[in-house]
């Protein structure tokens, strides 16, 4: 017994896990039989029984193989309920697996034992993660301006798992989806979500598809590998849309709850789990997985040659819409949702999860690359109207032009038509936004904003009625700061910028549905400065 326990020891801080959990096992087997034929020496195996659970417990959560490493801590303190070791692997799991509060109570039992002392430090750090964490999930009070100022520099910003003000009902659109509980303005937080699994890596713009392959396949057994370690993940994962039409009206709605951070029930983790075989997970992450974008593009690769897929439950319940109502940042493993315009409460929560910001073939082919077929009251509108062959002419144009076309003239002729066709309210913002290519080539150029001056709407106008139908979006933003500062929304010269409280008021609302509300005024002020 001796000869394994030190064996045992020294593997587990080798660092050899597994060897180190078949010794421990070995030597859990061996103290239960020696005290159920009442071994005199009892209280002595009784305590290498608890520390044989509580390091094998250790060398699980190192393999991130949650459930059974809390099963053993649970064994542990069945025999010594203030154990100091697993009291404190008992906290680090549960905070690993959000659960905050119940971390919280961990780290405190561990606080009044006598090892405390010797180890305040490493228990107080931990104690005011959990209630830093507990107070984020409870209010999504989250701050990640100096983060984003600095340019991203050092460690991303500790989030906590967050739910707002939503729910989970069936969808319109299809199967399920996520609705607003309140009206809400746009930049408000929803909510904040960890990865099951992502995967990331720098590549290059002439990366082959066997470097893409290369990823998808990390990704894959990294989802496969968490969801073998349990049941409830499996379960959760088994029950997202695969993408198929006629599983849509039997998918199971779940309770929002089990996505609360003290909600998730660990026990469910124990359950008998769904047999996901590998052809029903790719389906699913086919379905389900989305991109890393945007902001944490810079956040980690730092050059526009990064790329990350992973798969976040609760956003992978948000359908697709052309005329999206909230955006996702990405920090770190998490992804902050938040609203990129104005909500009313029972209004279904919609991504882009393609660019809205192209005509309507385009976005055709993109929903078909994603296995459906768009019914947005947007591509439904486009899809109507009388005059398609000259939208559609006008797209070829647009997109076939390579420099030697004036964009000018297509934004002419489709305000012109637009003015025939009797188009009017969102329908001209649908139209300006699936031409928007040829709207920031003419904006973003002096030459051709003074060839076209008067006869082709002002940028300001144009930029509210495609937030109007899109919400916000960087580009559409930018295009509002570059006409200030060219002196007037439509850019009509003069030397400018932001001069007024209104102007200021609407540049900082239009930021604020494009980075949300985790970023605080200060931070988007200089956004807006940098833009202008
Ligand atoms: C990430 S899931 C969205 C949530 C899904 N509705 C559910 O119940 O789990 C993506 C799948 O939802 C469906 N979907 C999403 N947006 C859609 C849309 N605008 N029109 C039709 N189907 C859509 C497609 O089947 C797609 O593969």
């Amino acid at each position: 017994m001796e000869n394994l326990r030190s064996k045992a020891t020294e593997l587990l801080l080798r660092e050899e896990y597994k060897p180190s959990i078949q010794a421990y096992t070995q030597i859990i087997s061996l103290c239960q039989t020696r005290i159920a034929a009442k071994n005199p020496d009892g209280p002595h195996l009784n305590k290498l029984l608890c520390l044989s659970f509580s390091n094998r417990a250790e060398a699980r959560a190192r393999l991130s193989d949650h459930t059974l490493a809390l099963t053993d801590c649970e064994e542990a303190l069945r025999i010594d309920d203030s154990h100091f070791k697993t009291l404190v692997c008992k906290g680090k799991i549960l905070l690993s697996l959000n659960r905050y509060g119940a971390a919280l109570c961990c780290f405190n039992a561990a606080n009044l034992g006598p090892q405390a002392s010797e180890n305040s430090d490493l228990v107080n750090g931990f104690l005011e993660k959990c209630k830093r964490l507990e107070f984020l999930s409870r209010t999504g009070a989250f701050d990640i301006s100096e983060w984003v100022l600095s340019g991203f520099r050092g460690k991303s910003p500790e989030l906590a798992e967050y739910i707002g003000a939503l729910d989970i009902k069936k969808s319109e659109i299809s199967g399920r989806g996520l609705f607003a509980t309140k009206n809400v303005e746009s930049g408000t937080l929803l909510f904040v979500t960890k990865a099951v699994a992502v995967d990331r890596a720098i590549m290059p713009q002439d990366s082959g598809e066997n470097a893409h392959l290369v990823i998808w396949k990390n990704f894959v057994d990294k989802v496969s590998d968490a969801a073998g370690k349990c049941s409830g993940l499996t379960n959760l994962i088994w029950n997202l849309s695969s993408g198929e039409e006629d599983e849509e009206n039997t998918m199971e709605v779940p309770r929002i709850g089990i996505f609360r951070p003290e909600e998730f029930d660990t026990d469910s983790c124990k359950k008998k789990k769904k047999v996901l075989d590998m052809g029903r997970l790719l389906s699913i992450l086919d379905a389900n997985s989305f991109l890393e974008d945007s902001i944490s593009a810079k956040v980690l690769g730092k050059n526009a040659d990064y790329q990350g897929v992973g798969l976040w439950v609760l956003a992978s319940l948000i359908n697709h819409s052309c005329e999206p109502n909230v955006r996702r940042l990405h920090v770190g493993d998490h992804v902050v949702v938040h609203a990129s315009r104005d909500l009313r409460a029972g209004e279904e929560l919609t991504f882009a999860y393609f660019d809205v910001l192209s005509p309507l073939s385009k976005r055709r082919e993109m929903a078909r690359s994603w296995g459906f077929v768009c019914g947005c009251k947007r591509c439904k509108f486009e899809e109507n109207l009388g005059c398609k062959h000259e939208t559609r002419e006008m797209e070829i144009l647009m997109m076939g032009g390579k420099g030697g076309v004036d964009m000018g003239g297509v934004v002419y002729r489709l305000e012109e038509g637009m003015r025939r066709w009797g188009v009017r309210g969102r329908g001209k913002g649908y139209l300006r936004g699936s031409f928007w290519e040829a709207y920031s080539k003419v904006f973003g150029s002096e030459k051709v904003m003074r060839k076209w001056w008067r006869k082709i709407p002002e940028g300001e106008a144009v930029v509210d009625s495609v937030v109007d139908a899109v919400g916000s979006d960087e580009r559409v933003v930018k295009v509002y700061l570059e006409g200030l500062k060219r002196g007037g929304s439509g850019g009509g010269g003069g030397g400018g910028g932001i001069n007024g409280v209104v102007e200021m008021e609407k540049a900082m609302k239009l930021a604020r549905g494009v980075y949300g509300k985790v970023m605080k005024k200060h931070a988007l002020r200089s956004f807006i400065h940098f833009g202008e």
